[in-house]
């Protein structure tokens, strides 16, 4: 399906971006598009990887006239762009609003406008029951592909939706690894707060599937284990052979929930399992407004969702397992000192 076509990524030099461009680097799409606002990043890019199959656009989705010169002649948008760090979004709330809300419309618009097949958004479980902008704005991104999916034409638009991707920069994984190889106590927020568990090369597959078989205003999901942070600082002390290593206990941070929702419960009860997914398909109901208005639905949901308390649980021998698939965790078992690559 990729031979010869233009895939453009939006947000082309963060980690979920740069993942796929790797993924894709070797197989027979004629260009890969990288549009992102950071000139430095692309540039040592362009160094690292010295393929002419890639294409470099600086811009911001914020900008439409900047999106509408890299989507000209594209076949395929994976749109990673986003601000995604919670406290950031909490202080900048329409910092948040302009580029993951108003900056997917201009995406998705000017991928309709410019006939591109098929667009996959990337959204996260914090838009689910969400508490903080960040987590809110996501959640506005998800309604404007849902509803940008009804008159799209013969653009396809789909979401998928993650929960944490394991030792991604700045995450709580490679911050525990530079605790314990500096000495320093491990800053557990609340031991009994769960997480869900995927690899980037899991994330990786879910956004290729999509883009294989998604179709109009769907949410693709990863069933992944989930875990608690005691267990996950415990084996991380294991693997890296410290197991006596000291925990501070700092209570939750600003805008974080015990636990995270992958899918709503009604989400939930309207998916279709797919074995390592879930397909959420899209609302069927059309623009006559009567059935969102006067003609109700008399089931009643009794599931709770699919979420990181419910979702199956990691032992801790089991996320040892699991960290020791991690390059960048083998490295710091062997002493090397890592850089999460993500
Ligand atoms: O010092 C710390 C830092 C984090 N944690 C805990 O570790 C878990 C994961 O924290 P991260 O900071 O790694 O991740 P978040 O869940 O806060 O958010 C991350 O995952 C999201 C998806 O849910 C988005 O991708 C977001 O950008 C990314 O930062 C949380 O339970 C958190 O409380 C600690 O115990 N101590």
């Amino acid at each position: 399906m990729f031979r010869d076509r233009t895939l453009l990524i939006t947000g082309g030099t963060g980690s979920f971006g740069n993942a796929i461009m790797r993924r894709f680097l070797n197989s027979d799409l004629k260009e890969i598009r990288i549009f992102s606002r950071d000139e430095k990043k692309q540039e040592d890019m362009r160094r690292r990887y010295g393929n002419p199959k890639l294409k470099f656009f600086i811009g911001d989705v914020r900008d439409i006239q900047s999106v509408r010169t890299a989507v000209r002649g594209v076949d395929y948008i994976y749109h990673a762009a986003a601000l995604k760090q919670v406290p950031s979004c909490e202080f900048h709330p329409m910092e948040a609003v302009k580029t993951n809300i108003a900056g997917t419309e201009n995406v998705l618009e000017e991928a309709v406008q410019a006939g591109v097949k098929k667009v996959i958004c990337l959204s996260t479980d914090k838009a689910v029951y969400p508490i903080n902008a960040m987590g809110i704005s996501k959640a506005m991104m998800e309604k404007v592909a849902i509803a940008k999916s009804r008159s799209a034409g013969d653009t396809i638009i789909c979401t998928t939706r993650y929960g944490n991707v394991m030792a991604s920069r700045g995450s709580v994984i490679p911050l525990f690894c530079d605790q314990i190889t500096s000495g320093l106590p491990l800053t557990i927020t609340d031991g009994a707060m769960t997480r869900f568990m995927m690899t980037l090369e899991d994330a990786v597959d879910l956004v290729l599937y999509a883009f294989e078989h998604g179709k109009a205003g769907e949410i693709f999901v990863q069933k992944s284990p989930a875990v608690t942070i005691r267990t996950l600082a415990l084996a991380l002390t294991r693997v890296l052979g410290r197991p006596d290593h000291r925990i501070n206990v700092i209570g939750t941070r600003h805008g974080e929930k015990l636990f995270e929702t992958v899918l709503s419960q009604e989400e939930l009860d309207a998916a279709e399992d797919l074995g390592l997914y879930y397909r959420v398909p899209a609302d069927a109901r059309d623009m006559n407004y009567a059935s969102y208005v006067d003609q109700g639905l008399r089931k009643r949901s009794k599931s709770a969702g699919y979420n990181s308390h419910n979702a199956p649980r990691l032992s801790v021998a089991e996320m040892q397992d699991l960290l020791m698939s991690l390059s960048f965790i083998r490295k710091a078992a062997r002493g090397s000192h890592a850089e999460a690559v993500i």
